[in-house]
Order: structure tokens, then C-alpha cells, then sequence
């Protein structure tokens, strides 16, 4: 146990060996074109590819072989001009991608992907925030997902990370994002750091950081992680463009890279050195990482050159495959020393010795039904705060229901009467099915956290799945309740209240239907235009051949399945055409006195008392199965934790 709280206090070196990540480049064939003759090579001058094996077997190498070192108490910054491969050796580390090749240690011990991930903080180049929440609100969430804490602790976590992120001020300021004015750019930044620093991680990956920011918001932002790593000793890795020169002084090493390759490794001091030997003339008080990114061709020329000439010694460590056991004291170091730092310095000498044991809690911070409560109860602040879907939807289906009541306004008992309320019910689903699709949006929104706080391990996507399934039904009641009064009592159906309570039901499971049917599409689709148009087309086809058109004897035996399918039969199967249609009874059964003269007539056919009841029971099962299939599907498709979580990194 000592041991244990000794390698906390000691931190996580990560180390990242030969690490090569190559991507396909090859274009695809045209599958019709089976007759066209091979491009043949010796016809066309041999083009200037830098690498001709990588450009022949269709593969880029985004990193080459690299090597890398992080220090806990340190900052290592990856530096390099745009297309480097720095985020991707940021995904690699983070355990985001796998590598073709290479191994990572934490402490010299191979480690495990989804321990990393949990006791890591990922923040990605993009803000992935809800941009309707405030910044308290968004902390909070977090921190009740990650931490299991009593509710005034993790107030009081809340609000000393607030402070040390400089956001107290904007505590109860909304996040916004593009479309929604909020907090300032910098701060939306200390928001995502926040968000994966809420759990103390042990080691902190950020890529990009300061993009997007001016260089007096960059520092703060530099210097805070600075702090983190100098007081508690974190292991900092981040990713930077153009950093100032002040930034550059908080670096405790830097990793220079170009086209996917390392060119320095070591320390800022070391990297003046490296060019100056490389015969660059430095100018005085030069920014060395400026200098050296402005002259990145030269550096590689020479790189090149010095490879073929002799071993490299002089630039990195980039191309050693057996690791180095030998710890340079004080060689990381910007001149400015922790007694930490030293403490730690002279740990590592002997981390050999230590039997490498990760005391970070595994497993989920909540249990199912609490993470399934704090789920739905932010969901909830998101879509009721979402005024235009609200405002517009409720006031659609107010306006939708009071118009049509007035069109189809007192319909008459006769056979007339009876073919109009078909006609209005035939409405009623195929307005209800088109216009219901506002869970889209909202599931494209937010894939991208639901990934990475899944993969992360913040909760398990059941209880997503359970609460986006639970938050929608109290919204759609009331779009029910809106669209239903005005229209039921001008049409004047049934007067019953039960029989109008019944319709009610209808209504909602109707809604939610569709709803559900957008969920379970919406996880398949890469974007809103391919979305709309799929769910359209699935909306459409269901209704199609749910009868009400053609009935299924009617129908070739080929499309007889999507007969069987189509969820939307059910609601008011009385309409069909089936074999009702031609005795008359259809019509009748249908509205002729709405519910209860339809019970007597199912009690006729021999479908009994619950007879009613039936279509609701079978809509209930078709709503749970589509919230069912829409939960694989996130599984597989946006989390598949459960092989990165078994596996290890490499
Ligand atoms: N999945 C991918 N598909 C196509 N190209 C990719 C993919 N992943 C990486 N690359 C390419 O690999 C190279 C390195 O990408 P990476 O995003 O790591 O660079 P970077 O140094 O972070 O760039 P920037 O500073 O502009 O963000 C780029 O040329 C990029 O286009």
C-alpha cells in the first residue's frame, strides 16, 4: 500500500516506442471496371514520391517510427508545422487510435487501454461541450459521473476547480458554441480542461490547447497546466502550433516533428543547440521553436544528411528501439526546478525496482439507475432549454390540431362521416410520422460527447440509451395532450373519456414510435441531410406498406415482409385495408363511435374484451424493440469499449 501511494506520489512517465501509424491511400477501383487495363507504371515518368514503397502499397505512413518520452511533473510539448502527425501521436497515446506498430509504457510496464483511459484526461482540438448548460452546470455533470462523491463534496470540487481554471466568474454564464452566444473562446477551452480534469487524472493529453486563442489567453491557459503538473505532479502532453515565447519557457521538453518523423526530443535548450550544430545562425533572444518550425525543410534536410553520414546521436532518440534506462537529471528541465521535481528525478532512477500497480479506481463511478438519473435529468436541461425546438414544436402541434379540427369539424355517424375521419386519421400518421423528428439533431449534437465520455468510462451507454429513452416521453406528452384536445372534441369523436383517453395514448405511442424509429436511424448516419433523407424514405416506405394504401393481399408475396414490419399498422389497424375492407365493417370498426362501438365490434370478430389494448401492447414492443436495436447500435458503433476495454494498448 506504501508502494502504491510512493508511485502516486512519483507520477506516470509515459514512454511511446517505434510507434508507426500508417493510413490507406489507395483509391478505390470502379467496381464496373473490370475490363480496364492496369495503369501501367513504365509508361508514366516515375513520379517524386518522397516514399515510392508507401505510394505503391497505397499506404502513408502519419507517423514513423516515434519515439517519445513524457515526464510526470512535466509539460512535454509536441510541436510541428500542420499535417505532422501531432494529433494522431496525441490519439496514439491517448489510446484513441492503435498503431500498425510500436508499444507504450507507463512506467516502463506495458499498459492496459482501458485503465489508461480512465485515469487519463483526453482534450481533443475541438470543444465537445453542451453549449446550453452553464459552466457550473457542465462541471457538475461531469464530476457526478466521474466521481463518487456525496453531493457538497462535489460542490466543493466544482467550485476549486472553477477557481484554479479562472472561471468564477462565468460560473453561471451559458457555454455557447457558434450558434449560441456564451463564454469567451479561452474560457470554452478551461471548460473542456475541466471537464477532464474533474477526476484528478494522472496524466493529461490536450491537443491544441491554445488554437484559436490570443497569446495572453494561450499563457494563462499554459501556465494553469504548468501548475497542475508543478504542484501535483501530472504528466502534461500537448499539442501546439506557434507557441510565444513565454509559452515556450514553460515547456519542459519539446518534440519536433515533420511529416510523421521526430526531428528533437529533448529540451528547448538542447533544440538551439541541435541547430546551431546543423550550422543554422540563430539570431539573439531568437524564439528556438519558431526558428526551428520556420527552418522545419532545413532541419530535415540536414536530419537527412547527418542520418546517412552517422548514426543520429545529435538530434533524438526518435529511431532507438531499445528503451533508455539511463535518466538524464536536470536535462528536461527549462532551468527552473520543484523540489518535486527533484524528489521525483530521483525516483525514477529507480523505478525498476517497482512493481508497477495502478491505485486509480476502476469501474463506474455510479450505479446504472444513478447514472441513468443524472443522464436524463441533463438531457432534460438541454431539450427544454433548446427554446426553438420547444417553442416551435408545441406551438405546431397546438396550431395542427386546432386547424384540423376546424377542416374535419363535427363529422356525422353515416358512412360519409366514417370515410372522412379514414381520411383524418390517414392525416394524423403521416403528419405525426413526418414532423417528429427533433431526437436527430439532438443525437448528432451530441454523439461526439456521448463517445468520448463513454469511451473514457464515465457511464455505460445502457444508461444513455435509457435515458434518452425516458427524456423524450414527458415532452411528447404534452405534444400529445396539445395536438389531441383541440382536435378530438371539434371532430367530435367519442365523448367518452376513456374512449378519449385512449385516443390520447394512441397519440403518444405514435409520437414515440417515431421517435424511436429516428433514434435507432439516427445512430447509423454520418450527418443531418443523409439522416433526414433515410428516415424519410424508412418513415415513408413503413407507411407505405402499412395497408392503408394497399392491402397485403393485394400486395406481391415479395413485399409481403415489409407488411409485417411496418410499425405503423398497428396504431389504428382498423383502418387498413384488410379484410374488414370489403364487409364495411372496416369503416365502422375504424371511428363509426370511435372506441367503444369499435370494442363491440372487435368482440364480434372474436378479438374480446382487450381487444383494444392490443395495438397498444404491440407498440409498446415495437417502440421497446427499435430502443433496443438503437442501443447496439451505439454499442458497436460509437462505443465499442468493451474490446478496447479488455484489451491493452498495443
Ligand atoms: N484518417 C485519416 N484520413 C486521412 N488522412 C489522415 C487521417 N489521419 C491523419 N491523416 C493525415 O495524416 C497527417 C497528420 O495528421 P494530424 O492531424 O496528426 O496532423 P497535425 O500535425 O495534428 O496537423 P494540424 O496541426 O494541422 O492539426 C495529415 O496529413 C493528415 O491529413
Amino acid at each position: 500500500m506504501e508502494q502504491k501511494s510512493a508511485m502516486k506520489k512519483q507520477g506516470w512517465e509515459i514512454e511511446a516506442i517505434g510507434i508507426t501509424y500508417k493510413i490507406s491511400t489507395k483509391k478505390r477501383e470502379h467496381p464496373f471496371k473490370i475490363f480496364t487495363k492496369k495503369q501501367e507504371i513504365n509508361q508514366e515518368p516515375k513520379q517524386q514520391v518522397t516514399n515510392l514503397e508507401e505510394a505503391s502499397l497505397g499506404a502513408r505512413h502519419v507517423l514513423k517510427d516515434v519515439y517519445c518520452k513524457a515526464k510526470p511533473w512535466e509539460i512535454l510539448a509536441i510541436v510541428g508545422p500542420s499535417g505532422a502527425g501531432k494529433s494522431s501521436l496525441l490519439e496514439v497515446l491517448a489510446g484513441k487510435l492503435t498503431p500498425q506498430s510500436g508499444s507504450i509504457f507507463v512506467n516502463q510496464n506495458p499498459i492496459n487501454k482501458a485503465q489508461f483511459k480512465k485515469a487519463s484526461g483526453y482534450v481533443t482540438q475541438k470543444d465537445t461541450l453542451f453549449p446550453l448548460l452553464t459552466v457550473e452546470e457542465t462541471l457538475m455533470f461531469s464530476a457526478k459521473l466521474r466521481l463518487r462523491l456525496p453531493q457538497d463534496q462535489l460542490s466543493s470540487e466544482v467550485k476549486f476547480l472553477m477557481h484554479e481554471l479562472g472561471l468564477d466568474h462565468v460560473a453561471m454564464t451559458r457555454v455557447g458554441d457558434d450558434r449560441v452566444r456564451g463564454i469567451s473562446g479561452g474560457e470554452r477551452r478551461r471548460v473542456s480542461i475541466g471537464v477532464d480534469v474533474i477526476h484528478d487524472p494522472e496524466v493529461l493529453i490536450l491537443d491544441e490547447p491554445t488554437s484559436g486563442l490570443d497569446s495572453t489567453s494561450a499563457l494563462q491557459i499554459i501556465d494553469m497546466l504548468k501548475l497542475m503538473a508543478e504542484t501535483r505532479g501530472r504528466t502534461i502532453i500537448l499539442s501546439i502550433h506557434q507557441p510565444g515565447f513565454r509559452i515556450v519557457k514553460l515547456f519542459n521538453s519539446v518534440l519536433l516533428m515533420a511529416n510523421g518523423s521526430v526531428l528533437h526530443h529533448g529540451t528547448v535548450d538542447q533544440l538551439g543547440v541541435n541547430l546551431r550544430t546543423m550550422g543554422m545562425q540563430l539570431p539573439l533572444h531568437a524564439n528556438v521553436v519558431e526558428f526551428a518550425l520556420e527552418s522545419i525543410d532545413t532541419v530535415q534536410q540536414q536530419r537527412k544528411v547527418l542520418q546517412q553520414e552517422t548514426q543520429p546521436q545529435l538530434l533524438s532518440s526518435s529511431t532507438t528501439k531499445s528503451r533508455q534506462k539511463k535518466v538524464e537529471v536536470g536535462e528536461s528541465r527549462s532551468g527552473k526546478f520543484t523540489l518535486q521535481q527533484l524528489f521525483q528525478q530521483s525516483k525514477v532512477v529507480d523505478e525498476e525496482s517497482i512493481d508497477f500497480g495502478f491505485d486509480f479506481p476502476l469501474g463506474f463511478a455510479n450505479s446504472r439507475l444513478q447514472e441513468t438519473l443524472i443522464l436524463t435529468h441533463r438531457f432534460s436541461k438541454n431539450i427544454f432549454r433548446t427554446k426553438e425546438l420547444f417553442a416551435c414544436r408545441t406551438i405546431q402541434m397546438l396550431i395542427s390540431g386546432l386547424v384540423l379540427g376546424s377542416i374535419f369539424y363535427n363529422l356525422k355517424d353515416d358512412l360519409t362521416g366514417a370515410e372522412e375521419r379514414v381520411g383524418l386519421f390517414a392525416f394524423i400518421l403521416t403528419f405525426l410520422l413526418s414532423c417528429t423528428t427533433e431526437a436527430l439533431p439532438i443525437f448528432l449534437q451530441e454523439r461526439e460527447i456521448l463517445m468520448k465520455e463513454t469511451s473514457c468510462g464515465s457511464y455505460r451507454v445502457s444508461s444513455y440509451a435509457i435515458a434518452n429513452g425516458l427524456v423524450y416521453l414527458p415532452f411528447l406528452l404534452i405534444l400529445a395532450i396539445l395536438f389531441t384536445i383541440p382536435l378530438y372534441w371539434l371532430v367530435g369523436l367519442n365523448p367518452n373519456f376513456m374512449a378519449f383517453m385512449h385516443f390520447l395514448l394512441l397519440i403518444w405511442l405514435i409520437l414515440y414510435t417515431a421517435n424511436s424509429v429516428v433514434v435507432c436511424f439516427s445512430a447509423l448516419v454520418p450527418n443531418f441531410i443523409v439522416g433526414n433523407s433515410v428516415i424519410s424514405g424508412v418513415m415513408g416506405s413503413f407507411f407505405l406498406f402499412s395497408g392503408y394504401f394497399i392491402s397485403k393481399h393485394g400486395m406481391p408475396n415479395y413485399w409481403i415482409f415489409m407488411h409485417y414490419i411496418s410499425l405503423f399498422k398497428y396504431p389504428f389497424e382498423g383502418f387498413l385495408i384488410n379484410e374488414f375492407s370489403n364487409s364495411g365493417k372496416c369503416l365502422e370498426y375504424m371511428f363509426g363511435k370511435c372506441m367503444v362501438s369499435a370494442e363491440d365490434l372487435l368482440r364480434e370478430e372474436g378479438y374480446g374484451e382487450d381487444g383494444k389494448w392490443r395495438n397498444v401492447v404491440i407498440m409498446v414492443c415495437f417502440i421497446l424493440v427499435y430502443r433496443f436495436i438503437s442501443y447496439v447500435i451505439l454499442r458497436l458503433r460509437y462505443c465499442p469499449s468493451i474490446s478496447s476495454f479488455k484489451g491493452s494498448l498495443v
